[in-house]
């Protein structure tokens, strides 16, 4: 087994790195995936958030309001740091469930594991190879806002909330430029999965 830490800020183009290499053959683990299963109805990381952060960060159905929490934890670094220490171990957890259902199921396979808080992670998990997508902030946030329909001051609330490119890149077994073409992107992924299964 290869578990591959692929890593970028928002909006950088890591799900797209990760879903090329899906293609190819490589086992994809979504960390806000993940993110989002460990807080469902009924689950203690919910019930700790309402009892941290109150009733109105959930809906009338009793799930997570994501834009009520975002809201919150996007402008005050420490009620984000609160919920990072409610959710991450959890993540934590169920990330390492997946890297052994899949080692379980293919000895040799190679598992792209996408997670945009690495750097603050990166020690808890045994990678073989960090792999960063890097644009720059400048891309990520025109994205953010002509892609995904966020305020531009959101997203560069969420910006700095996260690593900076510096600390991300010097971490980097491998970059993947992803402020060009997206041929450009998926060009340099295939090339990663042509040197991650030639030994
Ligand atoms: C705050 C929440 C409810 C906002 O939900 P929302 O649907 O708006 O965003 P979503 O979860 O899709 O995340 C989008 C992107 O935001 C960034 N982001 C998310 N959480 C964080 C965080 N705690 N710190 C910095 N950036 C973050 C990531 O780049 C992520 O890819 C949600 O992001 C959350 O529960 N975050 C805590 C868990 C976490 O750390 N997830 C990141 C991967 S482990
Ligand atoms: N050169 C490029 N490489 C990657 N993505 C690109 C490129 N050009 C444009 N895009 C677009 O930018 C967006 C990047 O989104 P993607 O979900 O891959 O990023 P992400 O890093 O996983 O984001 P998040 O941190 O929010 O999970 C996509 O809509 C993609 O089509």
């Amino acid at each position: 087994m290869q578990l591959i830490g692929l890593t970028g800020g928002i909006a950088s183009g890591k799900s797209t790195v990760a879903r090329r290499l899906a293609e190819r053959g490589a086992v994809a683990v979504d960390a806000d995936q993940i993110a989002r299963e460990v807080v469902e109805p009924g689950t203690p990381a919910l019930a700790e958030i309402a009892q941290t952060f109150g009733d109105g960060v959930l809906n009338a159905d009793g799930s997570l309001n994501r834009a009520a929490l975002g809201a919150i934890v996007f402008s005050d670094e420490s009620s984000r740091l609160r919920l990072n220490a409610i959710t991450h171990p959890a993540v934590l957890r169920r990330s390492t469930e997946r890297f052994e259902e899949a080692r379980r199921a293919n000895p040799d396979a190679v598992i792209v594991y996408d997670v945009p808080l690495l750097v603050e992670t990166a020690n808890a998990y045994p990678f073989d190879l960090i792999v960063v997508a890097h644009a720059d902030a400048e891309t990520r946030i025109r994205r953010l806002v002509e892609l995904r329909g966020m305020a531009a001051d959101e997203a560069t609330r969420r910006i700095r909330s996260q690593a900076s490119d510096e600390e991300r890149l010097a971490v980097a077994d491998v970059v993947i430029d992803t402020d060009g073409s997206l041929e450009h992107t998926l060009e340099q992924a295939d090339a990663l999965w042509e040197r991650l299964t030639t030994a």
